[in-house]
């Protein structure tokens, strides 16, 4: 006999703009994001029975995303996903968990002759900050991050003394590129409440910044051994710089950019010492992930 064994349904890709004007200065500020909002709970009947009496309808959670990015600030966005997951469970006595999504886009200020424009921005990069929550009976589960941050070291990076056997090919390197498109995440202690979240908001911010910072100064700065040595590095600071994360993760492609020999061609030089012009490789990549926590 079939049982459901898992259910969750909601609204997903949601885009959200959102505009504050101040008044005083004239000075605007903007805010994208694609949000996805899941709800579970005693919702079995609706997949088993057609009993859609258990059925928030997902163009109501779609409505609610808007009216709460109206109601709330949606900066951070840990302190908006709080207030967006916390209303499900106020609401709607019947549902447990929101599972509560949202990707913030980059809309940088332009600066225009030296100085700051009062409403005009400019996309520096496909990067995004994330933010997952669940908002459940027992307290609020938020893992923040960053995805998509692509960079690039042109030397600084080795990687030699792995397993060699019949299976080897990959010559060791002293000296190669290293390049990733970072995903990491720090997930936070569980807060009780929507208050404690409030309480402290700065937090979230300051815990963006730092783990950008440390990412970008770890990469660039470490001699690295590996991929996977670099982010335990990466990892360790950020425990450090974030009192109140308890996980940090990161996955990491290894973007390989190969040597092209182009001595068949009047005897150039290109390999070794001599590598100028490279071929980068779209796939296949390495893909390194941890997680770190505090022992
Ligand atoms: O930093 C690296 N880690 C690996 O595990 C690995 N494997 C590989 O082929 N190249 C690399 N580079």
């Amino acid at each position: 006999m079939p049982s459901l064994a898992s259910a969750r349904y909601g609204k997903d890709n949601v885009r959200v703009y959102k505009v504050h004007r101040n008044q005083e200065t004239g000075v605007q500020t903007v805010t994208e994001m694609t949000v996805c909002c899941l709800l579970e709970g005693e919702i079995e009947t609706s997949y088993t029975q057609a009993d859609n009496s258990v059925v928030v309808a997902t163009d109501s959670i779609k409505n609610t995303i808007y009216i709460k990015a109206k109601e709330h600030p949606v900066d951070p966005p840990e302190l908006y996903a709080s207030y967006l997951g916390q209303h499900f469970l106020d609401k709607y006595p019947h549902i447990s968990k929101a599972n509560i999504n949202v990707i913030v886009h980059r809309w940088t200020r332009m600066e225009i002759d030296g100085k700051p424009h009062p409403h005009s921005f400019f996309r520096d990069g496909e990067e995004k900050r994330t933010v997952e929550l669940v908002a459940a009976r027992d307290g609020i589960s938020i893992k923040s991050g960053i995805d998509g941050l692509t960079v690039l070291k042109s030397t600084g990076s080795a990687f030699h003394g792995f397993v060699r056997d019949e299976y080897t090919s990959l010559a060791e390197t002293w000296d190669r590129i290293l390049s990733t498109d970072v995903n990491a995440t720090w997930a936070w202690k569980k807060f009780p409440t929507v208050a404690a979240v409030a309480e402290g908001v700065e937090r979230f911010n300051a815990a963006w910044e730092s783990a950008r910072k440390i990412t970008m100064k770890t990469f660039a700065e470490d001699e690295s051994a590996s991929v996977q040595n670099t982010m335990y590095k990466m990892c360790e600071q950020i425990l450090d710089a974030v009192p109140e994360s308890e996980v940090i993760g990161y996955s990491l492609p290894n973007k390989h950019y190969f040597e092209i020999d182009l001595s068949w061609h009047k005897g150039l030089k290109n390999t070794g010492k001599d590598a100028e012009v490279y071929a980068p490789q779209s796939g296949p990549n390495g893909l390194i992930k941890c997680e770190v926590s505090r022992s």
